[in-house]
């Protein structure tokens, strides 16, 4: 399903599974903690996941959240998606926070936490001008395009 070569992965952990996708063609194979977490609202912690991998250049891993866990009890990725370089070597880590307002988010060592997608990135060069081509959106951004009236309520 790949033209690129299985990745290397070693396991830090030997108590934690090797990352597998839930179903053929998930994008993502699932990454677990190594430790118990507690997560009050609004906290975050990084944990580890027990592996580390050696990309090959010109790819990128990015840790994505789990919907599931997102959408049952507001757990995230701090940073998502994280970025894991091709040449790092250490321990994929992730940083969970818990978005929900009012309960405690209890993992446990095992537990599946995010998952890991590994794509191809082009690794550009820049080169300084001294000016830009004109577009259509130019300086455009950050709702320039409208679509917003009315979403927030007025003194909310
Ligand atoms: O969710 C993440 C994000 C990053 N990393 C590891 C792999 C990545 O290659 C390295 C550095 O990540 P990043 O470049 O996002 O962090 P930084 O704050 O810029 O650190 P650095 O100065 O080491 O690049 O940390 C993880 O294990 N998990
Ligand atoms: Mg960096």
């Amino acid at each position: 399903m790949t033209d690129l070569p299985a990745v290397p992965l070693l396991r830090l952990d030997p108590g934690i599974p090797m990352p597998a996708r839930a179903h053929t063609g998930d994008a993502g194979v699932d990454l677990c903690t190594t430790v118990d977490v507690t997560l009050e609202p609004g906290r975050r912690a990084l944990v580890g996941t027990g592996i580390a991998v050696a990309l090959p250049v010109g790819t990128v891993g990015l840790i994505h959240p789990r919907s599931g866990l997102a959408a049952k009890f507001g757990l995230s990725v701090v940073n998502t998606p994280g970025t894991v370089d091709a040449g790092y070597r250490g321990e994929i880590k992730v940083c969970l926070i818990n978005h929900d307002p009012d309960r405690v988010v209890e993992l446990r060592r095992g537990d599946r936490i995010a998952q890991l997608l590994v794509q191809k990135v082009e690794l550009v060069d820049f080169v300084e001008v001294d000016s830009l081509d004109d577009t259509s959106r130019g300086a455009g951004g950050y709702g320039s395009s409208g679509g917003h009236a009315g979403l927030v309520k007025e003194g909310s």
